[in-house]
């Protein structure tokens, strides 16, 4: 049984006059989440990212298809939304952000301790700072606020906050874009270090494939899904996704990063367009625009997916 399982599910947004303009933030998403495995979600601005972390930890509540945690419906059931909120915890992109300015940190860790675990006096404080120590942090830092501290250390604090109710699952949203290069190999390490102790499932959510390559090479056989225009495009392996990329999207994505690292050739000479604007069409494969193998078909349905072993591709290219 998955930990997680998601089946056909689709977030979609209306806006404009009469609700005319729809938005499919997610759209059929089939998704599965094994207790104690490490995915990495990867796709660019747009692609659905935020709205499938708010979806997993039942923030978002899907307009289609079902979320079932440890078998249960997430939105059928009360109970299970409650675990959800307390056993799938969130790892915000801004740090700053996540915490209150007013409050100092010992104020902010505490709250989710006297929340959930009841405890009060000198307990919570010594829960309190086990936590802090956990994350790497100087004890000697709990009386500051917030803007005392580096964006890294923030992001330890909403770490401890995180892992503070004994989580099942880690959410980590983008964990390390708002901070400076030299901050996020640490909070990368922390995150394995954490879900290895703790033993969690840890989801690692990026637009940049160097994170996930960073978080493969930390850990051992990360899953990797590739998400684009709200639909997963393809899942598999991260070390094969990256050394054979299948789905058009996957190998721009691949292609995009050698890229930048070597100054290899430029996205022209593999026939990729960068449209003005990133137009999504709400039918068919959301990359049959970009798409420099798109043929009529791939405009007007999307194609079921291919699987072989524990890749999974839906692109026309592959049956
Ligand atoms: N509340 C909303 N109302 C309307 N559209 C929305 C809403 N939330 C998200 N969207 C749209 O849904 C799509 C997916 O958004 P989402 O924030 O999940 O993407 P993302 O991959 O996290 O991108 P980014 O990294 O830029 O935040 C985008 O087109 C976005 O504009």
């Amino acid at each position: 049984m998955a930990l997680i399982k998601l089946d056909d599910l689709t977030v979609r947004y209306t806006q404009g006059r009469f609700n005319k303009k729809v938005i499919y933030a997610l759209k059929g998403v089939d998704l599965e989440i094994n207790s104690g495995e490490t995915v990495s979600v990867i796709g660019e601005s747009g692609a659905g990212k935020t709205t499938l972390a708010r979806v997993l930890v039942a923030l978002e509540k899907p307009t289609g298809g079902t979320y079932l945690y440890k078998d249960k419906d997430v939105w059928k059931d009360k109970g299970a939304r409650k675990e959800v909120r307390r056993e799938v915890q969130y790892i915000y992109q801004d740090p700053i952000s996540a915490l209150n300015p007013s409050k100092t940190i010992r104020e902010s860790i505490s709250y989710p301790v006297k929340k959930h675990l009841k405890l009060k006096g000198d307990e919570l404080y010594g829960k309190v700072v086990e936590l802090v120590k956990a994350v790497g942090l100087d004890p000697s830092l709990v009386d500051r606020y917030p803007n005392q501290l580096s964006g890294g250390q923030l992001q330890r604090v909403n770490i401890a906050r995180a892992i503070s109710v004994n989580p099942k699952v880690l959410i980590a949203d983008e964990p390390v874009t708002m901070l400076d290069a030299s901050y996020r190999v640490g909070i990368i390490d922390l995150l394995v270090k954490l879900k290895k102790e703790m033993d969690m499932t840890l989801v690692l959510i990026t637009h940049d494939l160097a994170i996930a390559k960073y978080l493969n090479y930390k850990s051992e056989g990360v899953k990797g899904v590739v998400i684009y225009g709200g639909r997963v495009v393809e899942e598999g392996k991260i070390d094969d996704i990256i050394q054979n990329p299948l789905h058009p999207y996957s190998k721009f994505l691949v292609g995009s990063y050698i890229d930048i690292n070597y100054e290899a050739a430029e996205a022209e000479d593999r026939g990729v367009q960068e449209p003005k604007e990133a137009v999504i069409p709400n039918q068919g494969c959301p990359f049959s625009v970009k798409c420099p193998y798109a043929v009529d078909k791939c405009k007007k349905g999307f194609p079921n997916y291919t699987v072989n072993r524990d890749r999974k591709v839906a692109c026309y290219l592959y049956g």
